[in-house]
């Protein structure tokens, strides 16, 4: 029996590991995580994430042939193949601090590889590393020596979050990439093999190391761009009386473009865009290439923009204060299905609207307070490393964040509605019901552009979605930073 082990827990490792087991039954899989709570939880009925379909794959195969364990080194020491699945935060000290990855704990886990394998092992990278990597581990693992051959594959995932069960069962394509010589071309098949059990020959993918390395980065930075282009667009539809909605299915329809990933928002989250940018960034700069990594770290000014410019248009809209006001945040995860809150633009427009003294009341139905608490008091970066080893700063005050128990309560007496998430519930909200408890004027700002601003500005409300014509108020309160 092939046996497989992945060290780290979270979002991709336990998922992917999942899919895996299910789909290849007669191979034993085991995620290994150095948090307790993490097993514990991937060991319980309430997983530690919640992703749509995940319970049933993990409910079909655990305690079959896919187990959660603490034990790193026995697993570790036991398997054929190993993934590495774990944490690879942007550095925010020393040489490369605010931009290049960390790497501590993807080294930690290969000298721990190193001292406790005593058979021959192929070694996945599944978390998303600098190119070149896997030069690195190559070296750590040589230096332990003991007999042990060691072959490094590149197999970054591409899974999103909120889709993950659906990306993985139908991916798009598998990209493994390996040395070429006769060992490392033997590494890449006997992981294409596994993969071959319910993905079509014709989308894995076998590249070389550095090529697979790098196509993950390049992928989410154009992805990342691609949001970026359709926010920078919709700053100047909101100058000039375009719809970006309408500017967006024009241009999608040209098949060189293609009509998805064009929706206008309040900023990109997520724990990879902004890291893997930055990451790109600084390679680009260590290659001497700082007109490459200009291009690329514009992408992440204009979300930074985006971000800043919603916040202005809450404030200016309001008298150019909301000190005292109650504002509801409806949407804290930084995208719908998912209860993942890192890097999500709801923490950095919440901020802003503290700034202005505002009192925020927040609902999301998959993101708990303590997550909120902990977010507004964490530094930027600081989310990236494992939970227990967070550092928290001061939580927000009890008077000026409160969550509520829907998004109804969370209005109520609110002067402002901000829709940060694009949860289907808050489509089909009863806005007149929210409309009669609120302050008035009652504004609405639609970072998400999921409401019918017609139909909510016949209620009452004053409007605002990002990149559509604006409302007569706001043409009035030009929102400058
Ligand atoms: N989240 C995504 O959608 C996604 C998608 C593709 C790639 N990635 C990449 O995959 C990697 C993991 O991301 P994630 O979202 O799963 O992170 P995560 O924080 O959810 O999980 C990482 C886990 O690794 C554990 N860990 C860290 N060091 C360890 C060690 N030495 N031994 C054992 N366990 C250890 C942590 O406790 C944590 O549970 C990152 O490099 C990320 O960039 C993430
Ligand atoms: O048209 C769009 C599409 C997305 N977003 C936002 O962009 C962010 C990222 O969304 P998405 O890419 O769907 O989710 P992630 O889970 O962050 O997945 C990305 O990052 C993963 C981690 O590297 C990759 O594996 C995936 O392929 C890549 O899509 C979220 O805040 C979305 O709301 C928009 O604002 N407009």
């Amino acid at each position: 029996m092939v046996k497989i082990c992945c060290i780290g827990a979270g979002y991709v490792g336990g998922p992917t590991m999942a899919v895996i087991a299910l789909k290849c039954p007669e191979v034993e899989v085991v995620v290994v995580d150095i948090s307790e709570a993490r097993i514990a939880g991937w060991n319980s009925d309430r997983l530690p994430i919640y992703e749509p379909g995940l319970d049933d794959v993990v409910r079909q195969c655990r305690g079959r042939n896919l187990f959660f364990s603490t034990d790193v080194n026995r697993y570790v020491g036991e398997a054929d193949i190993v993934f590495v699945s774990v944490n690879t935060p942007t550095k925010t000290r020393g040489l490369g601090a605010g931009k290049a990855a960390d790497l501590t704990y993807w080294e930690s886990a290969a000298r721990m590889i190193g001292d406790v394998s005593r058979s021959d092992k192929i070694v996945v990278e599944k978390s998303t590393v600098p190119v070149k990597t896997a030069e690195a581990i190559e070296k750590i693992l040589a230096h332990h020596g003991r007999g042990v051959r060691y072959q490094i594959l590149s197999n970054p995932e591409f899974l999103a979050e909120g889709t993950a069960v659906q990306d993985l069962f139908c991916p798009d394509r598998v990209l493994i990439g390996g040395r070429e010589t006769p060992e490392g071309q033997a590494a890449v098949k006997a992981l294409k093999d596994v993969y071959a059990r319910w993905v079509p020959e014709d989308r894995i993918i076998t590249t070389n190391l550095w090529s697979a390395e790098l196509s993950k980065l390049a992928a989410n930075a154009f992805l990342a761009q691609r949001i970026s282009s359709v926010n920078a667009i919709s700053a100047l539809c909101e100058a000039t009386g375009a719809d970006v909605a309408e500017v967006a299915c024009s241009i999608g329809k040209d098949k060189r473009i293609g009509p998805r990933f064009l929706s206008a928002s309040v900023g990109f989250g997520g724990s990879c865009f902004q890291k893997d940018i930055l990451n790109l960034v600084y390679i680009c700069e260590c290659y001497a290439l700082p007109e490459v990594a200009e291009y690329w770290r514009q992408v992440i000014g204009i979300n930074d923009y985006q971000k800043s410019r919603f916040v202005n248009r809450v404030v200016s809209s309001m008298f150019n204060t909301v000190a005292g006001k109650k504002v509801a945040v409806l949407g804290f995860a930084f995208k719908k299905d998912t209860g993942d809150t890192r890097e999500t633009p709801a923490i950095d427009v919440c901020r802003g609207l503290l700034g202005d003294k505002a009192v925020v009341s927040i609902y999301d139905p998959q993101v708990t307070e303590e997550q909120v608490r902990r977010d507004l008091a964490m530094k930027k970066f600081d989310w990236d490393h494992p939970r227990h080893l967070q550092p928290v700063g001061e939580p927000a005050g009890q008077h000026v964040i409160a969550m509520a128990p829907d998004a109804y309560e969370a209005a109520r007496d609110a002067h402002a509605v901000c829709i940060l998430t694009e949860w289907e519930e808050f489509r089909n909200l009863d806005y007149s019901r929210m409309y009669d408890a609120m302050q008035k004027p009652a504004f609405v700002f639609d970072g998400r552009n999921i409401v019918d601003p017609e139909k909510l500005r016949e209620i009452g409300f004053i409007v605002y979605s990002i990149g559509k014509p604006l409302d007569n108020w706001l043409k009035d309160m030009p929102a400058v930073a």
